[in-house]
């Protein structure tokens, strides 16, 4: 079949390998021209793995192109999707300008029937924008073209991306007609094959879905880092309370993992878009408004334990953070904890040393060269001359380090664990004074 993707950035990408890998004629269009120069060059601008081998694999074969040109896009795909960014406007709303301004493009150009796929994360009612900006242009045209639109959010997780899409838990699809739903249905088909992972319904619910599954998650992750404080308070450790409930199925094991807070693209920024259509129908969300708060603060927590521990004066100090990404095996790190932990060293005037197995160059990009930045080569070299080491991203490299080491090179023996990697106990024995979260009895 052929498609369309507009937007090649986490989501288009992943979408548009995908679905070539299973046989579809599949272009790529982005308005970033470096970006689509640096894709025909065969270098693939984000990390995630295993989208460069795919990538490589089905561009050789002839099924994925990357391409600036809309024209050749609009003509190409019988379906468009829309995969580009819908980031928070300045009072928490997904800003959709660029979402409508891909909706135009198609309908300036459309000559016959297409299907639009909305892959974009976006709020209830955009849908109906789509079609409205769409038939728009259509009409000033005095083009009768038909056309449907189909909300089809996206589930992935970064770092683990093709996986979840090759193998998805559902695939969610909302139309408003049993025609766009089959036309979905045979897209799908390859992913869909051991039971049948599509969960149809109307445009609406398919919206509010995926909003609802980020949200559900946030409130699961806020939920335990609102217990990990008070557990620190009482002396219990959270680590033995998450066993202790994640047994239960009705609970289960995923996303209770308590930490320096959730980052990345989409928990914060859906959680407020969800808070903001709320206030935007009369419900104040008290929920979703403590699930940000709770979330807020708990970003600040190493730097308050590393603040504390130097008696509040870190002048002059310098501390290791070891994982700048907002999760492993990504190099993102929009709204990643990390940040918020370096940004207020700097203003208490530290210095960070810091190592990050891949997002050392996005880390240069954010904040350029600066005196209080040093990206360093690997975890030890992150421990020269450091005060204390912050550990910010569970990546793997950092879980079972050499601790004499770490000891040895700090001139104070001081861990901060912002992901309960390592073992209270064990760290006290090595001589550490180690700190995590919500382990009251470490
Ligand atoms: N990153 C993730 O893990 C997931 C993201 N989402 C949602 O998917 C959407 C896209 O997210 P990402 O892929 O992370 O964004 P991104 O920022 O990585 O990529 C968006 C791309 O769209 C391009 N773009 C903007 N306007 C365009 C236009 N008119 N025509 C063609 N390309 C255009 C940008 O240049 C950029 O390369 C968002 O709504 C996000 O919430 C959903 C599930 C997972
Ligand atoms: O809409 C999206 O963009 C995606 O958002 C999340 O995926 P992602 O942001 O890639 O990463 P997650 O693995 O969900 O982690 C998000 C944050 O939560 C934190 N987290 C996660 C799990 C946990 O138990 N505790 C915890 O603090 C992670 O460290 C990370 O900072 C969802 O998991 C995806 O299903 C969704 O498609």
């Amino acid at each position: 079949m052929k498609v369309t993707i507009f937007g090649s950035g986490y989501v288009g990408l992943v979408t548009g390998a995908c679905l070539a890998e299973v046989g579809n004629d599949v272009v790529c269009i982005d308005i970033d021209a470096g970006k689509i120069q640096r894709l025909n060059q065969g270098e693939v601008p984000i990390y995630e793995p295993g989208l460069d081998t795919i990538i490589k694999r089905n561009m050789a074969a002839g099924r994925l192109q990357f391409t600036t040109d809309v024209d050749l896009g609009v003509s190409h795909g019988l379906f468009q999707f829309i995969a580009v960014g819908t980031p928070p406007d300045e009072d928490g709303s997904a800003d959709l300008q660029y979402v409508l301004a891909v909706a135009r493009s198609i309908g300036e150009r459309m000559r016959d029937y297409r299907v639009i796929v909305n892959k974009s994360t976006v709020p209830v009612g955009t849908a109906d924008k789509v079609r409205g900006a769409v038939g728009e242009v259509l009409a000033r045209r005095g083009a009768a073209i038909e056309f449907d639109v189909v909300s089809n959010p996206e589930f992935l997780k970064e770092g683990a991306a093709i996986e979840d899409f090759m193998k998805p838990d559902r695939i969610v699809v909302g139309t408003d007609n049993p025609r766009t739903t089959e036309l979905l249905r045979a897209l799908y088909a390859p992913f869909n094959r051991s039971h049948d992972r599509m969960v149809c319904m109307d445009i609406r619910s398919a919206e509010l879905t995926k909003y609802a599954a980020n949200a559900m998650l946030a409130t699961k992750i806020s939920f335990m880092n609102e217990l990990a404080n008070l557990a620190e308070r009482l002396g219990a450790d959270i680590e033995k309370v998450r066993v202790g409930i994640g047994s239960d199925p009705r609970i289960g094991y995923h996303f209770i993992y308590p930490g320096c807070g959730y980052g990345g693209s989409c928990f914060p920024k859906d959680v407020k878009a969800l808070e903001r259509t709320a206030r935007d129908v009369g419900y104040p969300a008290p929920l979703l408004q403590a699930v940000e708060a709770v979330n807020d603060r708990q970003k600040e927590k190493l730097f308050e334990k590393i603040s504390a521990y130097f008696g509040g004066d870190l002048a002059g100090r310098t501390i290791a953070v070891w994982g700048l990404a907002f999760k492993p095996n990504t190099d993102d790190m929009r709204e990643a904890p990390s940040r918020t932990l370096m940004e207020a060293l700097w203003r208490a005037g530290a210095k960070v040393r810091a190592f990050d197995p891949v997002a050392r160059e996005e880390a240069h990009r954010l904040y350029g060269e600066r005196a209080d930045l040093i990206l360093c080569d690997s975890p030890e070299s992150a421990l020269q001359g450091a005060d204390a080491l912050a550990v910010v991203t569970e990546w793997n490299v950092f879980r079972s380090p050499d601790f004499d080491e770490i000891r040895h090179t700090l001139t104070r023996p001081a861990v901060f664990d912002g992901r309960n990697i390592y073992d209270p106990a064990h760290m006290k024995a090595q001589g550490f004074d180690y700190f995590a979260i919500g382990r009251g009895t470490a």
